[in-house]
């Protein structure tokens, strides 16, 4: 074993120039973490951790590149399952913005600082893989003792940078084990495994980005060009790059003799100068043509396979039309910018397999939403909704895991499949989730982590293959702050998180008030609004939200004589244009309300509003003088004067 006070004196012997076996980047890191950062290897610094809302802030700058680079981690991640690896994302300043790992070993990681919102750059914590791998923008491994202050020690953490399109680093992938096999060799696989992950977030990040113009793959070996291509470039219409992975920034530099730490030498110059090729030859290599056919030169001879990707014609979701929406998608909202980016952030993300959650008041249309998800993504299986609120504590886990024979007294001796697995190959819905008892907190997490889930008096966890969509109206970060809910699940849960705005501030609420008298027509003819009616639903502040919308037009078209909806119809607060119903928004007491009110009882208050003129009441209610005075009658209203 290797002692602390070697491993000082060996630091000191560094600061002192004398050679060390150590391997240069590690040497150069020490010498860095004394002259630069001025830390002290006598003094040993626990891991830190940002406070919650720091992380907050990192994790929304960073929403694109962890939705980008998902999938390469959890395919990473599969393949060194049952090896202790840990996988951290980190973005440019070192902090950990996305973590996969085994959630039994939670506290352990935590304290080693293998976990969210934990900040590994050199500065803080010395010499270690991330924050190298930021100062030198090149792959490494720190292995143990690399480590500069004593308390990594025991970690093996290996790293890789991300570079952006343009050539600048965003990012550092790192796995690390929390103790390791004494050779540092033993992390050559992982080395490999992670480059390999790196390059192909790197390539999804460019194909994602390139919409109009060229993409140029390459390899070395033309078994692979199109499987697993090794880099690539985007080029526009004139001939100039655009766009490079770090693979593709190396040829390029590499062929005219240029640095790649320089990208403003790259980017914007044309293609011509770096390959033998000019714009006009890139149809030549697509795939219409055989792959040992594709083969250019590089300035500098070296010769490649390479694949060119015409430019999408389609254009790209982002920029889709309402018509090329996915039409359940279409139906959540009208004509409006802000609706119009919900449903194309949408459209985006249902055809992937992201967890979502989704946030917004009451009665705001999560579950529509969650449906929406569902059928906008072509998943086969069924859409299966739990209510976490509405499920007494004890009966949720067999309800969501399923139970075995016998598992319990009064169970079926058939045993009973969970709803988990009733969701197979389609869509779990956890509405409220904020609710979720802590203890199914972690099984919950389990089964989002191993996707398997573990039957009640089961021993084998059965593999489950689900889209999961959850909901809170309430903050679910500030559960998390109180201790209520556990962080780890709240970012399993929330990939990305769609917010749906309160019904009072919907630009399209036109559109929603038509769409819900549609659902109200007699004969083939929906009911039709009155203006004032119109505009008292206008300045109604919906506490409530759609849901209450959709009562209080169920509620007048019930009373509503004929098919267009006068003020009378409407419930009594509606009548009170002036009034603020902002102070009691118990969503329980507004539903009450709305669905108690008595017709006789509003026009009465109406009246006497007005001071018992009826001439004013009706044009108030936007109705003829004869009315009021037939509804006097038939609500045998007492007139006081
Ligand atoms: N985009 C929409 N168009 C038409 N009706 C909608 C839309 N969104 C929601 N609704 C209607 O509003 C009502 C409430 O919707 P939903 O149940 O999805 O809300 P929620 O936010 O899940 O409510 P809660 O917070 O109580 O779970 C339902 O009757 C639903 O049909």
């Amino acid at each position: 074993m290797f002692s602390h006070s070697e491993h000082i004196r060996e630091i000191e012997r560094v600061s002192r120039g004398l050679p060390t076996g150590r391997d240069d980047v590690v040497v150069q890191s020490w010498r860095r973490c004394l002259d630069q950062h001025r830390l002290d290897p006598t003094h040993a610094c626990e891991a830190f951790i940002l406070p919650d809302a720091r992380l907050r802030e990192h994790r929304q700058q960073s929403e694109d590149l962890v939705r980008i680079a998902r999938s390469g981690l959890e395919h990473l991640f599969s393949q060194v399952a049952g090896q202790n690896y840990v996988l951290l994302l980190s973005n440019r300043q070192g902090v950990t913005v996305e973590f996969l790992g085994d959630p039994l070993f939670d506290n352990n990681l935590r304290k080693a600082g293998l976990y969210l919102g934990s900040e590994w750059s050199e500065s803080r914590a010395g010499t270690c893989a991330v924050g190298a791998c930021i100062e030198t923008g090149e792959a490494l491994t720190i292995h143990q003792t690399d480590h500069f202050d004593n308390t990594h020690t025991p970690l093996s953490c290996t790293a890789a940078p991300i570079y952006d399109t343009t050539g600048e680093l965003t990012a550092v992938l790192d796995i690390s084990l929390l103790s390791s096999p004494i050779l540092k060799a033993s992390q050559n696989l992982a080395r490999h495994l992670v480059g390999a992950t790196v390059r192909r977030i790197e390539l999804a990040n460019l194909m994602a980005q390139t919409r109009h113009e060229w993409v140029l793959r390459f390899s070395r070996s033309p078994d692979f060009l199109d499987v697993d291509p090794e880099a690539a470039i985007s080029i526009d219409g004139s001939g100039r790059i655009i766009g490079m992975t770090h693979g593709g920034a190396q040829i390029l530099a590499r062929s005219v003799g240029a640095d790649w730490r320089e990208p403003a030498n790259l980017i914007g110059q044309p293609v011509s100068k770096f390959l033998n090729l000019e714009v006009d030859g890139l149809p030549d290599l697509t795939r219409r043509r055989p792959t040992q056919d594709r083969l250019v030169f590089a300035r500098d001879g070296n010769a490649l396979f390479a694949h060119a990707i015409e430019p999408q014609l389609q254009r790209r979701v982002s920029a889709w039309t309402r018509s090329e929406i996915p039409k359940p998608i279409r139906r959540l909202g009208g004509d409006a910018p802000e609706i119009a980016a919900l449903q194309a952030k949408v459209a985006k993300l249902a055809r992937t397999a992201l967890p979502i959650l989704i946030q917004g008041e009451t009665g705001s249309g999560k579950e529509h939403l969650a449906r929406a998800i569902h059928e906008g993504s072509g998943l086969t299986g069924g859409f299966v909704a739990i209510n976490c609120a509405a499920i007494p504590e004890q009966l949720i886990e067999s309800e969501l895991f399923g139970y075995m024979p016998g598992a319990f007294t009064g169970a079926s001796p058939k045993g009973r499949k969970g709803l988990v697995e009733q969701a197979a190959g389609g869509t779990l819905f956890l509405d409220e989730i904020g609710d979720m008892p802590l203890g199914l907190q972690s099984r919950l997490l389990r089964v989002l982590a191993e996707k398997e889930v573990l039957p009640v008096g089961g021993h084998e966890p059965r593999p489950v293959a689900i889209r999961v969509v959850s909901a809170s109206h309430r903050p679910l970060q500030e559960l998390v702050a109180e201790g209520r809910f556990r962080q780890d699940l709240f970012y399993r849960l929330n990939a990305a998180t769609l917010v749906l705005p309160p019904l009072r501030d919907r630009p399209d609420f036109d559109w929603l008030l038509a769409r819900i008298l549609e659902r109200y027509a007699r004969d083939g003819r929906s009911p039709t609004l009155a203006p004032l009616s119109l505009d008292l639903l206008k300045r109604h502040d919906w506490p409530g939200n759609i849901r209450e919308l959709d009562n209080v037009l169920a509620v007048a078209v019930a009373i509503c004589e004929g098919d267009v909806i006068e003020p009378s119809d409407l419930p009594d607060g509606f009548c009170f244009p002036a009034g603020n119903h902002t102070a009691d928004r118990s969503p329980d007491k507004e539903e009450a309300q709305v669905t108690g009110q008595s017709k006789g009882e509003e026009l009465r208050r109406m009246l006497s509003a007005c001071n018992w003129n009826v001439s004013e009441a009706a044009r108030r209610l936007g109705v003829d003088r004869s009315t009021v005075h037939r509804q006097i009658k038939r609500f045998g209203i007492m007139t006081q004067h």
